[in-house]
């Protein structure tokens, strides 16, 4: 195993990067044949838009390398899924929760191994995709059952999946419903995890590489449940709280702009969303050296923080933005954040 921040960079360039490429490549193609143009459409765009995502999640292929030719397919699947289904809920004519759920459902199937495929896009008039949509979830299915420690894992990976369809269900209903949506959704979560906002539970909700985590460790034979539920606990909240709360600081003017909702939004002022920041950033490290193989973990801190810092909206005519992110790159220290930030402007840039 490895412990540097350098390794992991190598790792993902010399391994990940040649299978991340070719099955990325061939989804792409897979998504310009799609028939129907508006399905199409938001495919194409939120591959083209999201790439980072797959590139970013497959750095968890890189723990065991014996397990690439699973794990980066099954990634780059999952989180395909997971990112065109948020450009149709986003782009979406209707607001109707019933076909959010429904299109959603893929994303439990995909978990589960002999799940039948559904009619995804029941309630949604745009259907025709080629069986665009049904091909990730098989490939998913396909990949976990190559998982050796798979049944430890499945029951909580699709709980997380479930919540994550909650939110992007609660996320992109009519304007006036979301927000009160979202606090009544909280209210059985709020006792469990007492340290968080409601719009910090929503944000943890919002990130997939809890999933990703769990992938990885389901790579060993011996798999125990009290290392799931350790790797749980320092994702659920930490690790993902911090993912989408920086996902959604860099979005946080043109969210503005747009009317978009924003869970870092609802800080009182900049002073307390760095606090906040700040405050995730620590527990996520601390909970990070709980885990087998530490190192990777806190890595992945750094590199979150590295990654989404190094996004083009990150710039001095958003001071706001601009002003939270060096705070917050400063807060990491070390040669890792700096290390992983120049590889994110490479990659990103
Ligand atoms: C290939 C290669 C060489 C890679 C090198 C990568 C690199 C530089 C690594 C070093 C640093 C490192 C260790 C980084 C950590 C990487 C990591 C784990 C990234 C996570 C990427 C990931 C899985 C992203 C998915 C994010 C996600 C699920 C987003 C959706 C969440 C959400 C609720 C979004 C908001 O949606 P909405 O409000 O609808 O708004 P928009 O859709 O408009 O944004």
């Amino acid at each position: 195993m490895f412990r540097r921040s350098w390794q992991l960079i190598y790792r993902m360039y010399r391994y990940i990067k040649p299978v991340l490429e070719q099955e990325f490549g061939t989804w792409y193609k897979r998504a310009e044949q799609i028939p129907d143009s508006e399905l199409r459409r938001q495919a194409l765009a939120s591959m083209s838009t999201k790439k980072f995502h797959c590139e970013g999640g497959c750095v968890y292929a890189s723990q065991t390398l014996s397990y690439i030719n699973v794990l980066v397919p099954l990634i780059i699947a999952y989180q395909t899924i997971s990112d065109y289904l948020d450009n149709l809920c986003d782009r979406s004519t209707s607001l109707d929760p019933q076909d959010f759920r429904q299109l959603h459902l893929s994303m439990q199937d995909a978990l589960t191994p002999d799940a039948p495929l559904r009619d995804y896009y029941l309630y949604r008039e745009e259907k025709d995709d080629g069986g665009f949509l049904a091909s990730l979830v098989r490939t998913c299915q396909e990949s976990i059952r190559q998982l050796p420690s798979y049944a430890i894992i499945q029951q909580d990976v699709v709980r997380l999946s479930t919540l994550y369809s909650e939110l992007q269900v609660y996320k992109h209903i009519a304007h006036d419903q979301r927000e009160a949506a979202l606090l009544n959704w909280w209210k059985p979560y709020q006792e469990k995890y007492p340290n968080i906002y409601w719009q910090e539970f929503s944000a943890v909700t919002g990130s997939t590489i809890g999933i990703f985590a769990l992938f990885a460790l389901a790579t060993a034979h011996d798999l125990e449940e009290q290392t799931v539920t350790t790797v749980i606990e320092a994702y659920f909240p930490w690790i993902c709280g911090l993912h989408i709360l920086l996902d959604y600081l860099i979005d946080l003017e043109e969210d503005r702009q747009g009317g978009d909702l924003n869970f870092v939004s609802y800080y009182d002022t900049e002073q307390e969303a760095i606090t906040r920041l700040q405050f995730f950033i620590q527990q996520a490290k601390l909970n990070a050296k709980k885990l087998p193989n530490s190192e990777f973990h806190q890595m992945i801190v750094d590199g979150l923080v590295a990654l989404y810092l190094a996004d083009r909206k990150v710039n001095r005519n958003q001071p706001e933005i601009y002003l939270i992110a060096k705070q917050l790159l400063r807060y990491t220290r070390g040669f890792p954040s700096w290390f992983f930030y120049i590889n994110s402007l490479l990659l990103r840039r």
